[in-house]
């Protein structure tokens, strides 16, 4: 069974390896839809390959009728195969899911699964294979030039000597001359980082001993050529591009945990669990979420307790003041005005996770059997959860058990921030970016449902999130209509409307509450409140248009920066 279970990991990771390693030749084609399809599928995987090991278990024995001795015995043989394994660490966290569904994830006993990693991942340990290394004792032009000789691709490039010197420049006005005489070295990972349209290449560079991390993005011009976008090295954007509201890069490489530990050498803001969540390996980051927030309960005395905010129709969600997540949990019974049904938010939430979240939807991660322990939930918080979601919760003398929900980062809801926010430029910034939240999900092909800012929330960047899915559906699947163009006053009452009408000129009126606000979204997003933009996007998305998202502000891209072009 031991073996059953490995070779289950081993064909899912191949499968997955797959998927990931066609990224480039995906992207040096520009088949933008397949890349989309390739990464639903790369999600998919994990619960296929579960469904097929387990199957396979159950033909061969009847795990509820083994004791304990047998359960300790399969660990330890598992443990033996997984000696020298590349991915030893993603192969204990499968381990753990064949257990959790042959136990209904209701036993979780450190003896028989691996609750604690088996062996720890020492960082520094990556090894050379892993990181291309490159001299920078001669000009920076010379370093380009090494750099770029070793990362090809099967199409030229527009112009490469200007990309360059657009890097070139950008160094030169980012940092002193005396700290780029510093600069020694220049690592950069092996892998190319595939996402959307875009290529990164994700390295630092040694200024004596002080690193710089850096991104840098490729992309297609129109006629099907290569361009390097920008150079990123501020830290505010390296983090971004790994932010939680993004899909997950394509990145082969046969050794995760090392590209991890690289990338967390140079965003140490980011938790470990976030970095392989954004490599794809969201099962693992799941089981590397849980282990850290074992660590922080022992670690924190505080109580979990509703989240600050309207409280939702649908969903009861609390936190933990001292914890950077949320949790939610699907009510028993939804208002009147919320006409779906469980199974419809839970196939909301899903679509969200399978789909590109172009930076503006938060990811999610569906917990079945969740245990608190009960001295640490507040007593108001455990008579609201008995009181609104009673046929999730199971109780025992010292733990409280949710069946489901979900885990997402935790942000300041929008309402709270524009309530609370003195700073009229940063309200300014926080309306402009929830206009543009709206259109970049519209673009990516859903409609919000209900745009109400409660359902925003904003990150300590600054970006406006969304993060309320019970609405959302694919844009097809509305009328954006105009209201009747009438001087009689009963055109409105006798309007009829069919349940997929939506009215754009009144979302004005659904958005924010506050006149000002009101007038300021109207002023940044006019088109928001234009039927017929709405039916533009449409018709884009119907015909496959991907818009380009940039993980980026624009005003960093070299063109916005360099109108006039590189020097010389
Ligand atoms: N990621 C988050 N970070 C911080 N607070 C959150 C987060 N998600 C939800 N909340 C808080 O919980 C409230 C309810 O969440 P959410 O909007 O997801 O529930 P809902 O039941 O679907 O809402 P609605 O009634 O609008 O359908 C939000 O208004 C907000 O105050």
């Amino acid at each position: 069974m031991a073996y059953q279970i490995l070779k289950g990991f081993e064909q899912s990771f191949r499968w997955y390896s797959r998927i990931t390693g066609a990224a480039q030749q995906r992207f040096e084609q520009a088949r933008w839809a397949d890349a989309q399809a390739a990464s639903r599928e790369r999600i998919a995987i994990y619960d296929q390959s579960l469904a097929a090991v387990v199957s396979d278990i159950y033909q061969s024995l009847h795990p509820h009728l083994q004791d304990k001795t047998f359960w300790l015995d399969l660990k330890h043989q598992y443990l033996k195969q997984l000696a020298d394994h590349p991915q030893f660490e993603l192969a204990e966290t499968f381990y753990n899911s064949v257990i959790g569904r042959l136990f209904k994830h209701r036993r979780i006993d450190d003896d028989i699964m691996f609750v604690l990693p088996s062996r720890c991942y020492l960082a520094g340990q990556v090894r050379q294979s892993l990181v291309n290394q490159f001299d920078a004792s001669g000009t920076i032009n010379q370093t380009l030039l090494a750099i770029m000789g070793r990362y090809r691709f099967k199409l030229e490039f527009e112009d490469m000597p200007r990309d360059l010197g657009y890097v070139e420049r950008y160094l030169r006005d980012t940092f002193s001359t005396r700290e780029l005489a510093r600069i020694r070295s220049v690592e950069i990972l092996q892998p190319v980082f595939f996402r959307n349209k875009a290529a990164y290449l994700i390295g630092r560079m040694w200024a004596d001993d002080r690193q710089i991390p850096f991104i840098l993005p490729i992309l297609h011009n129109r006629q099907g050529q290569l361009f390097i976008d920008t150079l990123l090295t501020a830290k505010r954007d390296l983090s971004v591009l790994f932010g939680f509201a993004r899909s997950y890069f394509m990145v082969d490489t046969q050794h995760p945990a090392e590209v991890v530990a690289f990338l967390q050498e140079l965003l140490p803001n980011k938790k470990h669990f976030e970095l392989y969540i954004s490599l794809g390996y969201y099962k693992h980051g799941k089981t590397v979420f849980y282990r850290n927030f074992l660590q922080h309960l022992q670690q924190s005395q505080d109580l979990f307790e509703a989240a600050p905010g309207i409280r939702g129709l649908v969903m009861a969600v609390f936190h933990l003041p001292s914890y950077g997540v949320v949790f939610k949990v699907i009510k028993d019974e939804f208002a009147e005005s919320k006409k779906i049904t469980r199974q419809h938010v839970k196939d909301c939430y899903r679509l969200v996770k399978m789909h590109d979240r172009v930076g503006r939807m938060a990811d999610t991660h569906e917990y079945v059997n969740f245990r608190l322990p009960r001295h640490r939930i507040s007593q108001a918080l455990l008579d609201e959860l008995l009181d609104v979601a009673r046929s999730s919760i199971e109780l025992t003398d010292t733990e409280i058990i949710i069946t489901h929900l979900y885990i997402e980062r935790k942000m300041t809801p929008l309402n709270i921030f524009l309530e609370q926010e003195t700073d009229e430029q940063k309200i300014h910034h926080a309306i402009d970016d929830l206009g543009l939240c709206i259109k970049q999900i519209a673009a990516a092909n859903i409609f919000p449902g209900d745009m109400l800012h409660k359902n925003f929330g904003i990150t300590r960047h600054g970006r406006v999130i969304f993060y309320d899915y019970d609405e959302i559906c694919y844009m097809a699947e509305r009328n954006f209509r105009e209201l009747p163009r009438s001087d009689d006053p009963y055109a409105l009452d006798t309007l009829s409307v069919a349940p997929d009408d939506v009215f754009p000129e009144q979302f004005e009126h659904f958005i924010v509450g506050k006149r000002h606000l009101k007038a300021l979204l109207k002023q940044l997003h006019p088109e928001l409140m234009d039927p017929r933009w709405w039916r533009q996007v449409q018709q884009e998305v119907a015909r496959g248009k991907l818009k380009d998202v940039l993980p980026y502000p624009e005003s960093q891209r070299f063109i916005r920066r360099y109108p006039a072009g590189p020097p010389g």
